[in-house]
């Protein structure tokens, strides 16, 4: 499909947004009725089943900054649920929250309304979900208007928030990355530096630091300080945290974290964490490699909550079939690594592969 965005002054439009996006199937961009916010939902593929993506509420400079992100965090939901092996498409939905603008009760849930119509008004092409600012309670707002939304409240029938699949799928790649590098999967006495210390990164910091990991946390949140006291973890200020000498650095904050100086400073063995869309720029994997440091790559890493949604959600789905699913995210990320290794690629270059080749297959 081709969008089509009139010329705008070059101060106001902060994202860089290509002319065309041939690869996503449909793209909607809404002016919600009642809450008054840009919505973004943005399917990019469905060629191995309904996409599947969860809904970022989140603060923009510029509506075209949301519509960037929607379409490379849908573009990375294609590869995430084709690497995952699930047949799903991907698909991703933005709420833009304006800069300066401080949402209240009531019109989040006037905007998880408008979402809702929105989801629905595809026709079932794409299942929503929570993602980074929304919740399950949120979601069972979008389920007023919508039967295409999964992890709904416990008490609603749902499934819940998926952040313990997440953080389990992190856990088993972080395992299987420990094991390429070093030829042990011992966590125990491994220094990991855990950037980002929310839904995900906090269960992740406990994990670890229960498997006897030594642990340096962050959050741009100073009230996460409590959990790094907790678990006798030291403490880094954000912006320095990928130059502490450790293990692993595991990004879990926001997308965009690798940049090219980050990458420089990183004076680790590997990254793998539960943020997405990691890579400020694709360049960035191939300085990774060169520096010697495994990249096990965001998309394959973080697979365990897509997975916990698609296969929780199924009739009949018990959790001895989905514990085997989480845990293999280890193997698949164990197979990637090797994969790069043995023909001379990236790690991402590698996981892109096993993707496509799932997607080629489907044609
Ligand atoms: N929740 C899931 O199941 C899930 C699944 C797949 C991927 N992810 C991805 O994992 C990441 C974390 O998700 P979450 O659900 O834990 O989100 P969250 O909002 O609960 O937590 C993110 C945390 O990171 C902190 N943070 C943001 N920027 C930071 C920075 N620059 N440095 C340090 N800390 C920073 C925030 O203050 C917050 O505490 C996101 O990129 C998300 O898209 C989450």
């Amino acid at each position: 499909m081709t969008i089509t965005h009139a010329p705008a002054p070059a101060p106001e439009v902060s994202a860089e947004l290509p002319t065309e996006a041939p690869e996503h199937e449909r793209v909607l961009i809404t002016h919600g009725p009642r809450s008054g916010l840009t919505i973004i939902v943005a399917v990019h593929s469905t060629r191995l089943g309904q996409a599947l993506g969860g809904a970022r509420l989140w603060r923009y400079g510029h509506w075209t900054d949301a519509l960037a992100d929607a379409l490379r965090l849908s573009q990375a939901m294609t590869l995430k649920n084709a690497a995952a092996g699930l047949a799903r498409g991907g698909g991703k939905s933005v709420i833009a929250i304006p800069a300066g603008v401080t949402l209240d009760e009531a019109r989040t849930r006037d905007a998880m309304l408008d979402l809702g119509d929105a989801v629905e008004s595809l026709g079932g092409a794409y299942m929503t979900a929570e993602d980074v600012g929304t919740s399950a309670e949120l979601m069972s707002v979008v389920h007023e208007r919508t039967e295409f939304v999964c992890g709904l409240p416990p008490e609603e029938g749902g499934v819940g928030e998926p952040a313990d699949a997440t953080a389990a799928g992190v856990h088993a790649s972080i395992i299987a990355t420990l094991d390429h590098v070093y030829g042990s999967p011992e966590v125990a006495g491994r220094h990991f530096v855990v950037a980002g210390l929310g839904q995900v990164g906090g269960r992740l910091a406990r994990s670890l630091a229960a498997a006897g990991a030594r642990l340096t946390v962050t959050d741009v949140a100073d009230g996460k300080r409590a959990l790094a006291d907790e678990l006798g973890a030291d403490w880094v200020e954000p912006g320095d945290a990928h130059l502490v000498e450790a293990d692993v650095f595991v990004p879990c904050g926001l997308g965009g974290v690798l940049t090219p100086d980050v990458a420089r400073g990183l004076r680790v063995r590997a990254v793998v964490g539960a943020a997405n869309n990691q890579l400020a720029s694709r360049d960035v994997a191939t300085m990774l490699q060169r520096r010697g440091i495994v990249w096990a790559p965001d998309f394959v890493v973080n697979a365990g909550g897509v997975i916990y949604l698609d296969v929780a959600g199924t009739p009949g789905a018990d959790q001895a079939s989905l514990d085997a699913r989480i845990a293999g995210i280890g193997d698949t990320v164990a197979a990637v690594l090797r994969s790069a290794g043995a023909n001379g690629s990236t790690p991402l270059e590698a996981a892109e592969l096993l993707a496509r080749d799932r997607l080629d297959a489907a044609r």
